[in-house]
């Protein structure tokens, strides 16, 4: 964050300094001045000293997950810090977050009106805009039952279970021909880039019925475009705390806005295509459901949300963004600890030699059949817990935690991190240990264990892809597992330090890989 302030300094006149910092100054006393009265009976909530202007941003520094852990551990559960202008409460432990998040779970369902989110999917995102709660939840609701029902559908032979199962495994199958392919052209690949293509393609097929090239420069440029989105989504573009910096030119926000600017075009060109071939009879995938969608609410004189088409169709523009960077995120890690790990990427291999064998493509039933597998993705989203926050919510009214007072339209962080390396939950936090997960003879996962890990959110905000994001990890691991052993390059140790973001990436790096079985041609 502090790092995200600097170039700004450079970038404007002494003058225009001084009156920035003068009309801060007089906003910064107002504020003070109107200090926001207690209730009788709650209490005024902890946290460190802000310093004029910037806040606490120094102390949250670089690395927000970790600062913001060792702040709960000094004021508790529930503690507030000032981010530039704004106060933010952070909210730790498995206790309290559940009390927020699910037993008053109306009242920190909102999302904050930040600057930088106005500029994601046109200020008409489901996940970041500030939509009323009925607008938003009727959009939640049609989006979940659009994925539903074209991640359920059957494939197109009986050979899948279900149109996700024939798209992963399809895709799955490919990537092991791509990454043979990039090895014997180059002798190693970079994990993120060619698996980002592949997920970005299951996805891409729901969503808009079709499938990229390994080489296509359009979609290649929009998916590796992702880890700059993260960055300014998940650290606070500083715009979002000080608001006088967004009269200021930032060379961070001009990217952002180009990127997002980007990625809403291809979007609405796809869009574009589906509404001249539509077809009321033939509806194709999700984007398809959802003209249909607008169709029969013309009809429906019964519908009391309004919405507009755009907002509706615009669902798939969510869809898209939050099925690919994420998945990919947690496969590309997958990789990374197989290779830090050989001797549990051997015993992986071997559970699916045993089950599976080698001669055909694993299948979404083997899962029961899998537990170290099962378990390994859980100690992956545990000791990574590449999302650690969860997008940051916000009170819909004046409410209290733990007995301390939370005005309404405070911006609220959620520390999933923290939970998932709290010492009072898990023993040895920082150890990557799958059995931990086992039961004592390693037959089967210990589901309560399980449901501790939390990357998916939790209450009205949780995660509507998790079913989908589970079954696709599962699947996508279990057939390079099965098929390939990942090694790093000679002379190139491993980096596995989490690059900061809404979605925390590890360095882009080069592995090797070699193949264990003849893939089918
Ligand atoms: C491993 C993969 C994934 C992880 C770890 C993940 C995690 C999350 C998290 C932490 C949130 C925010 C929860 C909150 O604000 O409290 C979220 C929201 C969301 N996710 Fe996922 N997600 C994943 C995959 C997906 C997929 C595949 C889709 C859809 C295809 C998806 C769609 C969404 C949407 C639309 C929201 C916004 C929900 C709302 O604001 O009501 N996610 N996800």
């Amino acid at each position: 964050m502090v790092l995200m302030i600097l170039p700004f300094i450079g970038s404007v006149s002494v003058s225009e300094g001084l009156v920035a910092i003068t009309v801060l100054c007089l906003v910064y006393l107002a504020l003070r001045f109107f200090h926001t009265e207690i209730p009788e009976g709650l209490r005024r909530l902890p946290g460190p000293k802000p310093f004029p202007l910037i806040g606490n941003v120094l102390e949250v520094g670089s690395k927000p997950y970790l600062s913001l852990t060792a702040m709960s551990k000094r004021y508790g559960d529930v503690f507030q810090i000032q981010i530039g202008m704004r106060p933010v409460i952070v909210l730790s432990g498995n206790d309290t977050v559940r009390q927020a998040l699910i037993k008053q779970g109306e009242e920190f369902a909102g999302r904050p009106d930040l600057y930088s989110f106005r500029f994601i999917n046109d200020g008409k995102s489901l996940a970041f805009s500030t939509d009323q709660a009925g607008v938003w939840r009727a959009r939640r609701k049609l989006a979940y039952s659009a994925l539903r029902s074209f991640s359920s559908l059957d494939g197109t032979t009986p050979e899948y279970s279900c149109m996700l199962e024939e798209h992963i495994c399809k895709e799955g199958e490919y990537l092991i021909k791509q990454l043979n392919n990039v090895m014997k052209a180059d002798g190693s690949f970079d994990p993120f880039r060619h698996i980002v293509v592949s997920v970005a393609n299951v996805i891409c097929g729901m969503c808009f019925g079709r499938r990229y090239d390994h080489n296509d420069q359009e979609l290649l440029s929009l998916v590796n475009l992702s880890d700059e989105f993260g960055r300014v989504v998940g650290s606070g573009n500083p715009a979002d705390f000080i608001p006088v910096l967004q009269y200021l030119p930032s060379s961070t926000m001009k990217s952002f806005m180009s990127i997002n600017a980007r990625f809403t075009a291809f979007v609405q060109k796809i869009v574009i295509e589906h509404y001249a071939t539509y077809n009321k009879d033939n509806i194709r995938d999700i984007t398809d459901s959802l003209i249909d969608h607008c169709e029969d609410r013309k009809l429906d004189e019964n519908s009391n949300v309004q919405m507009s088409d755009e907002k509706i169709v615009g669902i798939v523009n969510d869809l898209f963004g939050a099925g690919f960077d994420t998945i990919s995120t947690a496969l590309s890690w997958s990789v990374m600890y197989l290779v830090a790990h050989p001797e549990m990427q051997e015993r992986l291999h071997q559970e699916l030699k045993d089950t599976v064998g080698l001669d055909r493509t694993p299948r979404l039933s083997d899962r029961p059949n899998l537990p170290f597998l099962d378990a390994f993705i859980l100690e992956l989203f545990r000791h990574s817990s590449f999302l650690p926050f969860t997008i940051p919510h916000c009170t819909s009214k004046n409410t209290s935690l733990n007995g301390y007072f939370i005005p309404k339209d405070t911006c609220v962080f959620i520390n999933q991190w923290q939970m998932n390396h709290d010492p009072e939950i898990w023993k040895d936090p920082s150890s990557f240990n799958p059995d931990r997960f086992l039961s004592a003879d390693g037959t089967a996962v210990n589901k309560m264990e399980g449901e501790k890990v939390m990357i998916f959110g939790m209450g009205k905000r949780r995660c509507i892809g998790e079913v989908i994001a589970r079954n696709e990890v599962f699947l996508f691991l279990a057939i390079l597992a099965q098929k390939l052993q990942f090694q790093a390059k000679p002379g190139q140790p491993l980096d596995m330090t989490p690059e900061y973001g809404l979605t925390m990436k590890h360095k882009r790096c080069h592995l090797r890989a070699t193949m264990r079985v003849r893939n089918k041609q």
